[in-house]
């Protein structure tokens, strides 16, 4: 299911917090928006998922327009979009199967037709067996596996993950992304994470939207946006990043990526990552790099490393140092202080 946003506004007060999105999510994909606290994520959300109407805009999904719809066609179309959420939102009064069967009787499905989805759910996302235990007795990442399966339940065609995995340990996070994927291929899905975490994206999306101030800033194929980013909040996230396969295999202390002062942002890709570049340079134009902290990171198939250095030498050898590391393919950002 593809969607397609124009033009959405959403302002409470004189607070815009949606103010102006227009996007467009393929179907048959994992797609990312992420932003900071206050971005306008949920209330952007809210509104895809057909739970609150914009104040301005259109939403399409597949090209019909469905922010305008009524009754019980709003109905009809909103049990189409399973939601999942960072603290699960499971009746603790209900056990495992019983939450997901939850959406398959309130939409009147035979008992026994209810009992073998389940079943199937259960299986599905890794639960066979488990469907008697009550929700208290499983663990955070067990209860967002109940909690995909209720989503899933009714069959829809667009899955929101909204911050699903903020409440989860690095490994816990790292295998329900992956079962993520592998429902989002098994079936068709269009799934949409929303997340504060670039580790989300980088381990999970196909393409990204980056939010600020209730508008997107930028957005792309994220390993252009992982290699090349454009805006600033982009920027930022990214040097925040931390390694999460990394930093379960090595320690967090080999993969660094926050910035520490270093007058230059290097950003490698695919090829430009084994090569040594840095010391090739350094010996033909007699500059000294000093790497202040750097790694290397899997985005989906592509290999994106990331430098902070300082470059030594008179301002004519810098800049030639920095043309040729240009030519070598390597993006170089300056910071603005130097
Ligand atoms: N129902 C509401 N009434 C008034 N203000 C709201 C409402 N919902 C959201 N806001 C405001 O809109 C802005 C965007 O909020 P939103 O929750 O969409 O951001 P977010 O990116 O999801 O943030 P977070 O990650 O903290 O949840 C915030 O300033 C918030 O206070």
């Amino acid at each position: 299911m593809q969607i397609k946003l124009h033009n959405l506004k959403r302002t409470y007060g004189d607070l815009h917090a949606v103010n102006g999105i227009s996007l467009e999510i393929p179907s048959n994909t994992v797609y990312g928006i992420i932003g900071k606290s206050g971005a306008g994520k949920s209330t952007l959300v809210r509104l895809v998922s057909l739970l609150e109407r914009p104040d301005e805009g259109e939403i399409f999904f597949d090209d019909v327009r469905v922010d305008n719809l009524q009754k019980q066609s709003l109905i009809q179309r909103r049990r189409r979009v399973g939601m999942i959420f960072q603290n699960f939102n499971l009746f603790s009064s209900r056990n495992a199967e019983q939450n997901i069967a939850y959406p398959l009787e309130i939409t009147g499905t035979p008992k026994s037709e209810i009992k073998s989805r389940v079943e199937t759910l259960l299986s599905l996302v890794g639960l066979d067996g488990r469907g008697k235990a009550p929700i208290s007795t499983l663990s955070g990442g067990q209860k967002q596996r109940v909690a995909i399966a209720r989503a899933l339940a009714c069959n829809p065609d667009i899955l929101f993950c909204d911050e699903a995995t903020s409440a989860l340990d690095p490994q816990t996070t790292h295998s329900i992304l992956a079962l993520l994927k592998e429902i989002q291929r098994k079936m068709s899905l269009t799934v949409v994470m929303i997340t504060h975490q670039m580790e989300v994206v980088r381990d999970a999306c196909d393409q990204v939207a980056v939010l600020n101030d209730g508008v997107v800033v930028e957005q792309g194929f994220v390993t252009d946006i992982f290699a090349n980013p454009s805006s600033e909040v982009t920027k930022d996230f990214l040097s925040h990043l931390v390694g999460v396969d990394e930093a379960a295999k090595v320690g967090d202390k080999m993969v660094q990526w926050s910035k520490k002062s270093g007058a230059y942002t290097l950003r490698f890709r695919g090829g430009t990552t084994d090569q040594p570049i840095l010391s090739k340079i350094s010996r033909q134009l007699g500059v000294d790099f000093n790497i202040r902290a750097g790694g290397v990171q899997k985005v989906g198939d592509t290999e994106i490393g990331t430098m902070i250095v300082d470059i030594s030498g008179d301002e004519t050898t810098r800049k030639k140092a920095i043309e040729s590391l240009s030519q070598m393919g390597v993006i170089v950002e300056e910071e603005e202080s130097v």
